[in-house]
């Protein structure tokens, strides 16, 4: 996979506190990373400095579009986008594009189709000022993209978003995934673990885990299984009788993915139904990961 972006020994000090420490990491074409942590752990120092809106105090920043000019290439919406209200949505977008390096008698229509694909389409002429926080949101996106950028930086993208409005963003990331390589910040860990190949975690500017999602998540407890009982007594007969380690929580058993196969689990349980109202696949969450990774030593 070619890389989009080589970050090496990338660090930002402030007086007194170095708010990122020493990241390197990469970036490969096409792909979704997301970028979380606590609060000022450092992210959106991160991507300002990866948008080269801040200087980094050492390391390097190696863009593979490098020689052309970054606002063409890299698209950046940040954490509180600033708009003027006086002016429409479609104005807002020319001076965007024009800022992103469009010319000619294409920015018009690239400026409409872009607020069209947020879910603007209508809104084009509506001043900027009267409208709602999701839309500002939407109309940052599009600021984001109006140039098909092929390095997209995007800080909490959707964090101001109602879960409805959230989720059509993120299908919107999701189509924009087949043709740009997307590096978000995030909050929202069920947001991030839909559209994610790899994870960045940062602690107090550190890169305290790093990989792709499945390697992360096999680290933090992996997949499983758990079989729901009509009443606990049920649960821990099964759980005790089992012959893999299995642990009774209330009504439900759960055993670990790797001790096991489901064709083994459901030939087990055929034999020994006693009580049993479900069995299904579950995966230690994000959140869960989360809470390890930060609380670590
Ligand atoms: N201009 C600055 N001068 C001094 N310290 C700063 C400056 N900007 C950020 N910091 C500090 O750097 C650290 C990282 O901040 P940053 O905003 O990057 O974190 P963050 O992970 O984006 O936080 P949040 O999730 O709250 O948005 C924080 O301790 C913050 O106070």
């Amino acid at each position: 996979m070619n890389t989009v972006l080589e970050v090496s020994g990338l660090t930002k000090q402030y007086d007194g506190i170095r708010a990122v420490d020493d990241l390197t990491f990469s970036l490969g074409e096409h792909t979704a990373t997301a970028l979380i942590g606590p609060n000022g752990s450092g992210k959106t120092t991160t991507l300002s400095m990866l948008a080269g809106l801040l200087r980094q105090t050492s390391g390097t920043i190696r863009f593979s579009g490098e020689g052309k000019d970054p606002r063409s290439a890299i698209g950046f919406l940040p954490q509180y986008p600033k708009f003027f209200p006086w002016m429409t949505a479609i104005e807002y977008m020319e001076l965007a594009a024009g800022l992103s390096g469009l010319e000619g008698r294409s920015v018009r229509s690239a400026c409409e189709k872009t607020l069209g694909f947020v879910g603007l389409g209508d809104a084009g002429k509506k001043r900027i000022g009267g409208f709602s926080g999701g839309m500002k949101q939407r109309l940052g996106l599009a600021q984001a993209i109006v140039h098909r950028p092929s390095l997209l930086l995007l800080d909490e993208p959707v964090s101001a978003l109602d879960p409805a409005g959230r989720r059509e963003v993120m299908e919107m990331l999701k189509e924009l995934g087949g043709s740009t390589t997307i590096l978000y910040s995030t909050h929202i860990l069920n947001d991030a673990e839909e559209m994610t190949d790899q994870l960045l975690f940062l602690r107090s500017g550190k890169l305290i885990e790093q990989g792709p999602l499945r390697e992360v998540r096999e680290k933090y407890g992996g997949s499983g299984y758990r079989v729901l009982f009509n009443n606990p007594e049920a649960a821990e007969r099964f759980a005790a009788s089992a012959p893999w380690a299995a642990r009774a929580d209330g009504s439900a058993v759960t055993i670990s993915g790797e001790a096991v196969s489901m064709e083994e689990l459901l030939r087990y349980a055929g034999g020994h139904p006693a009580g049993i109202t479900n069995i299904g696949r579950v995966s230690v969450r994000l959140e869960d990961i989360f809470m390890k990774v930060v609380e670590r030593p």
